[in-house]
C-alpha cells in the first residue's frame, strides 16, 4: 500500500504539491489525472523519491523513507517500483531479449543462467513470441511499450507507474495498452498508478481516478462517479472543453 499524507512539494518560489491525501491500495489501477503542469509528475516522483518532499509523509508498505538519504534505504523503496516512462526508453544498441536483461543483471540476485528463461516468460506475460533477436526500431510503438513493460517487470516490482502509456498512440494500440495495464492487475494483481491525459483510457483502466488541481486533490471517485460528476472543474477537465472555471495559462 501506498499512503501520501499532507504532501507538499515547491520549487523555490512556485508550490506544486500542496497537500496531498491519497492512498493507493492493493491490487488497485489508480489513474492520476489533471492539466498540464499540475503535478502529476512531481507526486510520482517523490513517491519513488527520486525528488524529495518539502513536508509530508509518504508511507510504502508502512515504511516511512520520505526524507532518506541513506543509499541503501532509497535503493531497497526503488526496486519495489516499476517505472514506464512515456517513450519506453528502450536501448536502441541492445537487442530485445538484452533490454529485457538489463534490469535482471543490475537489480537483482538472478544467476546468469535463468536470464534467458525470465526473459522469455517476461515477453510472453505481455504477449511476445519470438522478439529476443530483434531490435528496437524494428517494433513497432505498441510493440515497444509491451518490451519496456516486460523490462520493467522482469525485477518483479511490487507497482506500477505508467506515465502517459498511451500518449503518442492511435485509438486501438491506445486499448491495446490499456488491456496491457488491466492484464498485469488480473495476472499479477498488480497495484498500478497511471498518469494520464485520456479520459477514455482513464475510466476503462481504473478503479480510482484522482484529479489533481492547484496542487491538491480535488476530486477522488471511480469512473462512474467521475462520469456523473457535477463538479465544474472536474467536468470541464472530462469534458475536455476551454469553457468553465479552470484557468488556461
Ligand atoms: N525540477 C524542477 N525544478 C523546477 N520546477 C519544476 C521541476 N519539476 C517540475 N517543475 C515545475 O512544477 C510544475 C509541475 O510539473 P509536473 O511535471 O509535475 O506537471 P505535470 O502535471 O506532470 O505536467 P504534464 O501533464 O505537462 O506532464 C511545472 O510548473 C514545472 O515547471
Amino acid at each position: 500500500m501506498i499512503e501520501i499524507k499532507d504532501l507538499y512539494k515547491s520549487f523555490g518560489d512556485k508550490k506544486v504539491l500542496n497537500g496531498v491525501n491519497l492512498t493507493v491500495k492493493e491490487g488497485e489501477v489508480v489513474s492520476v489525472i489533471g492539466g498540464s503542469g499540475t503535478g502529476k509528475s512531481t507526486l510520482i516522483k517523490c513517491i519513488v523519491r527520486l525528488i524529495k518532499p518539502t513536508s509530508g509523509k509518504i508511507l510504502i508498505d508502512s515504511k516511512d523513507f520520505t526524507y532518506t538519504d541513506d543509499e541503501f534505504r532509497l535503493a531497497a523503496i526503488r526496486r519495489k517500483f516499476g517505472y514506464l516512462f512515456q517513450e519506453g526508453a528502450l536501448f536502441d544498441s541492445l537487442s530485445v531479449g538484452e533490454n529485457v536483461e538489463f534490469g535482471l543483471r543490475y537489480l537483482t540476485e538472478e544467476p546468469k543462467s535463468k536470464y534467458k528463461e525470465i526473459v522469455k516468460d517476461k515477453l510472453a506475460l505481455v504477449g511476445l513470441k519470438d522478439v529476443e533477436n530483434m531490435r528496437p526500431s524494428e517494433l513497432s510503438g505498441g510493440m515497444k511499450k509491451r518490451v519496456a513493460l516486460a523490462r520493467v517487470l522482469a525485477v518483479s516490482p511490487r507497482y506500477l507507474l505508467y506515465d502517459e502509456p498511451t500518449s503518442g498512440l492511435d485509438p486501438i494500440m491506445s486499448d491495446v495498452v490499456n488491456e496491457l495495464i488491466l492484464d498485469m492487475k488480473k495476472k499479477l494483481n498488480m497495484t498500478s498508478v497511471v498518469i494520464t491525459h485520456d479520459m477514455k483510457s482513464a475510466y476503462k483502466i481504473s478503479d480510482t481516478i484522482v484529479f489533481l488541481y492547484g496542487g491538491k486533490v480535488l476530486m477522488q471517485g471511480t469512473p462512474e462517479e467521475f462520469k456523473n460528476t457535477d463538479n465544474p472543474y472536474v467536468r470541464q477537465f472530462v469534458d475536455g472543453t476551454s469553457n468553465g472555471p479552470i484557468k488556461i495559462n
